[in-house]
């Protein structure tokens, strides 16, 4: 047997604490799986004398200083579970470029400036591992790093925030509107005490960028990103979209496009969505993820598991520890990430998207017709209209053929000033042949 794999764990919280329940429950078969066993040498917290229950774990371990826990020359591995940019750059740079091997969930950090962690990885020969950054629990990352390189994806579609899939389906389930939602979604420990970067797309806009830069082997970072929230979602696009036999999701969608000079690029977007619900994302609910693959040859792929969580989260962060340590073990590393494609990044308006806008119109001659005036001026066809109500409190839903984001976006604009317009009442894209 050989000597312990040492590990520094940076960060005991919600997913750090079930990194050292599993470590402690399953150590027995993990160094059989390995071939030595893993021991903690230090664990880097804010407040050690937190309460964190009954952990297995020798108090004596905690620590504040995590930059001086990484330099230790007996740590061989370094396991980051506490997010954020600043300090966490610093201490897996640190570590990769000391030649020690990095496993994190941290997806904020590897979207802003995942090429620096990259770059410190190659120089220092060390593994970089963040099955657990994405979709939690999900077997997704390895997949495309490895078991999907000889094919070319061409498209990745998903829904990647647990949070805000859990108040989309309550809102769908139930009628609710978007801040009853939320509160259950925080009553129930989904949301967080500040749950902008989740409500707002953040999060998901994250991931966006690590599943289009594995996917289409170049560099996305979160900047790259187009963004919305669901915060604008309301009660009444729910029962729109019911009634167009459709739920509305918070979508990742990426692809990869070649224009006919031979060109390829990327362009990656998360927003709401309406999608019919056959469409195999439609059945996602609760706090569940699910990303789905389009490869040349390998044709639609699935992925759906718990996408959030301490223990599923755990899960992927010791499906990456076991790899590392073998690695480790064996004096070698995985082959770093091919990101050679360099490919520009197309801009949101060039997409072609279809939207859904409600409006609150004046019930008056003329109104449709100085509408769908203004849907022709911009090019965009008009696939259907509907009309509720009487008077001054008509409303007209459009819903568009695919256009150019732009003219769409253009057209809301233009629609604002219509006389008979008294509000936009919502602005929705629609994905998935509706
Ligand atoms: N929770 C989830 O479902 C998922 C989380 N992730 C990612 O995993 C990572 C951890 O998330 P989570 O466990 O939920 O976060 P928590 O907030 O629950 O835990 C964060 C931990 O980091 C510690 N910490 C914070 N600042 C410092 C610091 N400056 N120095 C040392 N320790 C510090 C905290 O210490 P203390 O305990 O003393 O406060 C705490 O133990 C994040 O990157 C997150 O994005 C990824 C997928 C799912
Ligand atoms: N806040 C995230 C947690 C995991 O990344 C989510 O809701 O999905």
């Amino acid at each position: 047997m050989s000597k312990s794999v040492r590990l520094a764990l940076l960060g005991c919280g919600t997913v750090g604490t079930e990194v050292v329940r599993l470590l402690h429950e399953q150590a027995t078969d993990l160094t059989a799986r390995i071939g030595a066993p893993l021991e903690i040498v230090g664990i880097a917290v804010r407040r050690p004398g937190r309460d964190r229950g009954d952990l297995p774990v020798d108090p004596g371990l905690f620590t504040t200083d995590a930059l001086g826990l990484v330099k230790r020359e007996d740590v061989d591995v370094v396991v980051e579970v506490v997010g954020g940019i600043e300090p966490a750059r610093t201490w897996l740079v640190e570590a990769l470029r000391a030649g020690k091997s990095v496993v994190t969930a941290n997806k904020a950090l590897l979207a802003e400036d995942g090429g620096t962690l990259h770059d410190a990885a190659t120089e220092g020969g060390a593994d970089l591992y963040y099955e657990a950054s994405v979709a939690g629990a999900i077997p997704l990352l390895r997949p495309l790093r490895e078991s999907l390189q000889g094919d070319t994806i061409n498209r990745v579609t998903g829904i990647v925030n647990g949070t805000t899939n859990f108040i989309l389906s309550a809102m769908d389930a139930t009628g609710a509107g978007f801040e009853e939602a939320l509160e259950e979604a925080t009553a129930l420990g989904y949301a967080e005490a500040d749950p902008t970067a989740d409500v707002e797309g953040f999060d998901a806009a994250a991931k966006a960028s690590i599943l289009a830069s594995l996917a289409f082997h170049t560099r996305v970072g979160a900047a790259d990103v187009y963004r919305e929230g669901i915060t604008a979602v309301s009660a009444r696009d729910v029962a729109s979209a019911k009634q167009m036999g459709c739920t509305i999701k918070l979508l990742c969608i990426a692809t990869r496009s070649v224009d006919s000079s031979g060109q390829a690029s990327v362009a990656v977007r998360v927003h709401p969505a309406m999608i019919p619900t056959s469409h195999p994302l439609a059945s996602v609910g609760d706090a569940f993820n699910a990303v789905f693959i389009e490869a040349e040859a390998a044709g639609q792929l699935m992925f759906y598991g718990r996408g959030a969580g301490g223990a599923p989260t755990a899960s992927a962060v010791l499906g990456d520890i076991v790899a590392v340590a073998r690695n480790h073990l064996a004096g070698t590393r995985a082959a770093s990430e091919s990101s050679y494609a360099d490919l520009p990044i197309r801009p949101m308006g060039e997409a072609v998207t279809r939207y859904h806008v409600s409006l609150d119109v004046a019930d008056r001659a003329g109104v449709l017709a100085a509408v769908a005036g203004i849907f022709a001026k911009h090019d965009v066809s008009i696939a259907t209209v509907r009309q509720s109500g009487r008077g001054d409190d008509a409303v007209l839903v459009i819903v568009t053929h695919g256009a150019p984001d732009a003219a769409l976006a253009a057209t809301v604009e233009e629609l604002r000033g219509l006389e008979f317009v008294r509000a936009i009442a919502s602005v929705l894209r629609v994905e998935g042949g509706v």
